[in-house]
């Protein structure tokens, strides 16, 4: 067992809390806190506490089981064309967008509800702010996209919730005045700027870094290296370093391989019994067993703000992928705010309204951000 300790601040509110965070092989929670001040439009006395129970060890992926359809259905590489939609096709679409509707058609009641509470948004990076692309090195994200986020985060407290290794997504995104959350959630930096690009002041000089499975570094590393030599053989896989977790392409691998190859991950992850293999779109990914992920980073991510355990806060998080489920499933169960599932196509989800694509995603940005601050008023006050 060993502790951190973690400096947390926000750059809006200038809040700076201070938690001893107590991590071991198996389980990760908070022993101390002092408490923050509170924020504006939050409750802010959270506490900094948080508790989580130890660790289970999540199931293995069942590599002989119906994966590689649901691999398929993840990202699917043609979506059917409104015209040639069978009749039980468009009722089952019908019905799930009656269940999930789109967050621009809602966007009036979302506001509503959000009303006297302080909006908070967490986004995903692949397949939320950027296109879904072959080469995972070439994701990038459009400068009206970073341009929206940009003044987004001058709008709210806004965070990057990803599997990527941090350093990567902020090189993809470039902004300062965010926090990100890399690796699923197990590597959070608070930002290093605020929105008026002056240089955020954190107690002691620290900024906010919890790194909740920083001991895993040296597995992580050495299950990569041989990954990247069992793969060789499979033309188009590609193995991406994560820092905290490892992800392994499949949408390059042709399809008739891909049994093959996730036996090939699975002969190198059997000797890890510390580390787990998960799927997400088109890519299996592995990572430690520590019970961590990205609805655990969302939690975090508010109680660091100050809104732990308050009724005025309206946390949105966007995201495409499973892992982001985690996140929607917190925010079902804290019955606060909603999630916004991006994907054209039908899927089992805990979100509660949907979006199609990245563009969409932008759309509904910029609603919010002109809702918050209406062009005119924007013109006056410089963010
Ligand atoms: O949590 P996210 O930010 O959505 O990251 C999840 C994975 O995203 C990336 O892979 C996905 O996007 C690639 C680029 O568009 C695509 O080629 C791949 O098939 C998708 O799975 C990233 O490369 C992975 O490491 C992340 O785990």
């Amino acid at each position: 067992m060993t502790n951190q300790n973690v400096v947390i601040s926000n750059s809006e509110s200038g809040i700076n809390m201070s938690i001893t965070v107590a991590v071991s092989n198996s389980s990760i929670f908070a022993t101390t806190a002092q408490k923050p001040p509170p924020a504006p439009g939050g409750c802010g006395g959270g506490g900094g506490y948080i508790s989580i129970s130890r660790t289970k060890i999540l199931k293995d992926l069942d590599v002989n089981g119906g994966w590689i359809e649901s691999m398929r259905a993840s990202s699917p590489t043609h979506v059917k064309s409104l015209s040639s939609l069978s009749a039980a096709d468009d009722h089952h679409h019908n019905s799930w967008t009656l269940h999930h509707p789109s967050a621009l058609d809602m966007f009036d009641q979302i506001i509503e509800a959000s009303k006297g509470k302080q909006i908070v948004m967490f986004l995903d990076y692949d397949g939320t702010l950027s296109p879904i692309v072959e080469d995972p090195d070439k994701a990038f994200m459009s400068e009206a996209m970073r341009k929206t986020v940009k003044k987004l985060a001058s709008c709210f407290p806004t965070a990057i919730v990803s599997g990527r290794c941090r350093d990567k997504v902020y090189g993809f995104i470039q902004l300062s005045e965010l926090y990100y959350a890399g690796s699923h959630g197990m590597d959070i930096k608070g930002p290093t700027k605020s929105s008026k690009s002056e240089v955020v002041l954190f107690q002691d000089n620290k900024a906010l870094l919890f790194q909740p499975a920083s001991e895993f570094l040296p597995m992580i590393d050495e299950v990569y290296q041989k990954l990247v030599e069992k793969i060789k053989s499979t033309p188009g896989a590609k193995v991406e370093n994560n820092k905290f977790c490892i992800s392994v392409h499949f949408r390059c691998v042709d399809e008739k391989q891909w049994n093959n190859l996730a036996q090939e991950v699975k002969s190198v992850v059997k000797d890890y019994p510390k580390l787990r293999l998960t799927q997400g779109r088109k890519v299996l990914e592995i990572r430690p067993t520590i019970k961590w992920d990205k609805g655990k980073a969302l939690e975090f991510l508010l109680e660091a703000l100050g809104y732990a355990n308050c009724s005025n806060v309206f946390p949105i998080y966007i995201g495409d992928d499973r892992t982001d489920e985690d996140a929607f499933k917190v925010l079902r169960e804290r019955d606060e705010g909603f999630g916004i599932l991006v994907s054209k196509v039908p899927k089992d989800t805990h979100a509660s309204y949907s979006l199609r694509e990245p563009s969409e995603v932008m759309q509904f940005l910029q609603r919010l951000v002109h809702w918050k601050r209406p062009p005119l008023l924007r013109r006056h006050c410089r963010v």
